[in-house]
């Protein structure tokens, strides 16, 4: 891997001799023998070494000057390295590359790029939350828009495998209409089968009581109402008018209530609606607003088609930020314009300390047309190591969990940072 690929603290930029150095390394031949390949002890390309020591010498040398903010204790790595190897012994080539990629300094969560206090840091970061929940919705919203129905037994599967990445919100399913949405008919079935899954709460999408009763027989024990900002995506989403929703919820959450089952709330089209157009923020506070005060312990605004940027994502969350608090509110961002890491640095920048997102950038409303998959999960939690902000998620095995959804659809991952690591891996391979 290129070592240009590391997520770059501010004031850290490489300074011209370090840059010369790159070029050294990379103009030379420092290739590792395959086994050392395997233990992730040289990354460098292109450069050959008469012993794995004098490799990384130069190398823990070359670090030190480029990136001195790094922790760099080899043993370490090592001992990390060979857990999570023994734990994955029978998972295929590219998960071991993977491990072996995060474990490496360039993605290991421990690692801590957070700037020193120069007058840009302050003015830039300071305000960013130290640690960010982080609410997996793959296998609900990235789901719930593909045509062919995937079985329950790969989706068991893929939220087995995102609760033990760390995540401690994975987002199963939806007791809804299975005439409206096909793809998650199966959700009794998946959520019998992980309820007892211990390590993350589980909430499952309920449009009405009839979706929450079929919800709790089934042992869920959190739930998601979801409402719009929009008439019109409220009508087509859940058929019914704003108020109506509304009025729905506030029987779910008092059923919920009493069997102290925790309501998260979601606002749709809190930007942009496919047939309204621009939403007013002042619209998006109030249904916010509702919910939180109907008893939502979070509420999360949700750009349903992902046309937002920061300059409409701003007064947005203002809006709602002074009806509800901040650290009640999550955000929920679509790429569809490319915009979603952007939109989330701005909200991290107002305090916002939870965001949704999704593995391999699954996802799309079946009631959206047009808009494209979630923010990916892998891109999520690359920006914030990149920003010293903890997840307690594992990157490798967020990476082998959305290889495994993807091989299992059939095409790239979605997430731009699994992409890349996947060329890592390819160029692995050749070492
Ligand atoms: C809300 C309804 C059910 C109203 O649907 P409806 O047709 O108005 O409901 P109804 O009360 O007239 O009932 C019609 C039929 O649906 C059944 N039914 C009724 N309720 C349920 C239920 N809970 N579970 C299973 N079946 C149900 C009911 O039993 C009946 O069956 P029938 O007698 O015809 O055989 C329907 O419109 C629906 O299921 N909508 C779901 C839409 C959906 O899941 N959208 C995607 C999730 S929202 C989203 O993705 C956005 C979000 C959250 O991610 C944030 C963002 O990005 O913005």
């Amino acid at each position: 891997m290129s070592s240009v690929e590391e997520p770059l603290g501010c004031d850290k930029l490489p300074s011209m001799s370090t840059m010369d150095r790159i070029q050294r390394f990379s103009s030379t031949a420092c290739r590792s023998r395959s086994d050392d390949a395997a233990l992730g002890n040289c990354w460098i390309e292109g450069r050959s070494c008469s012993t794995s020591n004098s490799c990384d010498e130069d190398y823990d040398e070359y670090t030190r000057e480029a990136f001195p903010w790094k922790r760099h204790t080899r043993d370490q790595d090592l001992s990390h390295g060979d857990s999570f190897n023994q734990q994955t012994l029978s998972l295929c080539r590219n998960h071991r590359v993977f491990v072996n990629i995060c474990d490496s300094w360039y993605f290991s969560d421990q690692y801590s790029p957070r700037c020193n206090d120069t007058d840009m840091a302050n003015k830039f970061l300071k305000g960013i939350p130290k640690f960010v929940k982080i609410v997996e919705v793959g296998p609900r919203d990235g789901l719930q828009n593909e045509k062919n129905i995937v079985s329950a037994s790969v989706k068991i599967e893929l939220i087995q495998r995102l609760v033990s990445s760390g995540l401690s919100v994975v987002e199963a399913t939806s007791f809804v209409s299975p005439k409206w949405v096909p793809q998650l008919a199966d959700a009794k079935g998946v959520m019998e089968a992980v309820q007892s899954l211990e390590g993350a709460r589980l909430p499952v999408l309920t449009p009405n009581l009839q979706g929450f009763e079929a919800a709790i027989a089934a042992g869920a024990k959190d739930i998601a109402v979801f409402a719009a900002a929009s008439e019109s995506f409220s009508k087509s989403n859940i058929n019914c008018s704003i108020e109506e929703s509304l009025v729905r919820y506030r029987a779910v959450i008092h059923a919920a209530k009493e069997l102290s089952i925790p309501v998260r709330g979601y606002v749709s089209c809190v930007v942009g609606c496919p047939e309204e157009g621009a939403i007013s923020p002042s619209k998006v506070a109030y249904v916010a607003k509702e919910l939180y005060n109907m008893g939502c312990f979070e509420i999360s605004l949700g750009d349903t088609i992902g046309v937002g940027t920061p300059g409409t994502v701003v007064p947005m969350l203002e809006a709602v930020m002074a009806v509800v608090p901040v650290e009640k509110l999550a955000v929920h961002f679509h790429d569809t314009y490319g915009q979603s890491l952007s939109n989330i640095l701005v909200s991290l920048q107002m305090g916002i300390s939870t965001l949704d997102s999704s593995i391999a950038g699954l996802g799309g409303c079946p009631y959206a047309k047009g808009a494209s998959g979630n923010v990916a999960t892998e891109d999520v939690v690359y920006m914030l190591n990149g920003l010293g902000v903890k997840t307690n998620v594992d990157l490798a095995k967020l990476l082998t969990a959305g290889d495994f959804i993807s091989k299992h659809l059939g095409r790239p991952s979605g997430s731009k940072t699994a992409v890349a690591l996947s060329r890592v891996t390819a160029d692995g391979s050749k070492i």
